[in-house]
């Protein structure tokens, strides 16, 4: 079934918001960004979470500790990872989530696809990725830049979109529809088309949250 993930939120006013819809994931970005947190502020936010929605952590080139630290309080679920970090990384990254907690932190590759073609075999890298040891991958064309990348370089409705992954990038109630019914993705991931002035906006999730309602099944 396909899922909703609303990243950067920041204030307990967005998470009165997403707590009243059916919402599956939230991003906390831990990166330099305006939506940026701090472990207290995230800390306190996670707490007023209901308990079904999935906390994610949004990190970008981030020491190990803190995302670990992050994990073993549950104020984040999964890592999302927006930087460098390689497979020796999240291998590094899973080994000590699971010395410290008993648990693999589950994670988010977030690969960036510019309209630059920066993929230019993108099957090729696919089947790359299928190998990896992260367990979803989020496509981007940025670090939430609310702009969508080349969509004619994705392999349409393959199993591993159904199962892996979270399309992200300048996603809005224009375009989602169709994202939606052309990819057939995992999940889809937004943020800067819900916000008014730099901050959530209720309207905006609703009217997100009707849309994909519609893709559930
Ligand atoms: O949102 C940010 O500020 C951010 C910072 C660093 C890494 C990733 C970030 N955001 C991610 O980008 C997607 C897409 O955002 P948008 O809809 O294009 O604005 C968002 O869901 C975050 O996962």
């Amino acid at each position: 079934m396909l899922k909703l993930k609303i990243c950067g939120l920041r204030r307990k006013e967005d998470i009165d918001i997403v707590n009243k819809y059916n919402i599956d994931y939230i991003g906390f970005v831990f990166a330099g960004s305006p939506r940026k947190v701090s472990y207290e502020q995230a800390k306190e936010l996670s707490a007023l979470l209901r308990e079904d929605i999935i906390p994610v952590g949004v990190f970008v080139n981030e020491h190990m500790k803190l995302i670990v630290d992050l994990y073993k309080e549950g104020i984040i679920k999964i890592a999302q990872l927006h930087g460098d970090e390689d497979e020796d990384y999240i291998k590094n990254l899973k080994a000590k989530s699971l010395e410290q907690t008993g648990h693999e932190i589950p994670v988010i590759n977030a690969i960036e696809i510019n309209n630059a073609n920066n993929y230019d075999n993108f099957n090729d890298k696919l089947l790359e990725w299928r190998d990896s040891v992260s367990d979803y991958f989020i496509l981007d064309s940025g670090k939430g830049s609310g702009k969508t990348f080349d969509w004619s370089l994705l392999d349409k409705n393959s199993e591993f979109f159904k199962n892996s992954i979270f399309l992200a990038g300048g996603l809005n109630s224009e375009n989602l529809d169709s994202a939606i019914k052309e990819f057939n993705p995992y999940a889809v991931d937004l943020s800067s088309s819900v916000e008014t002035d730099g901050f959530k906006d209720e309207e905006k999730i609703k009217e997100i949250v009707e849309i994909v309602e519609r893709y559930r099944n």
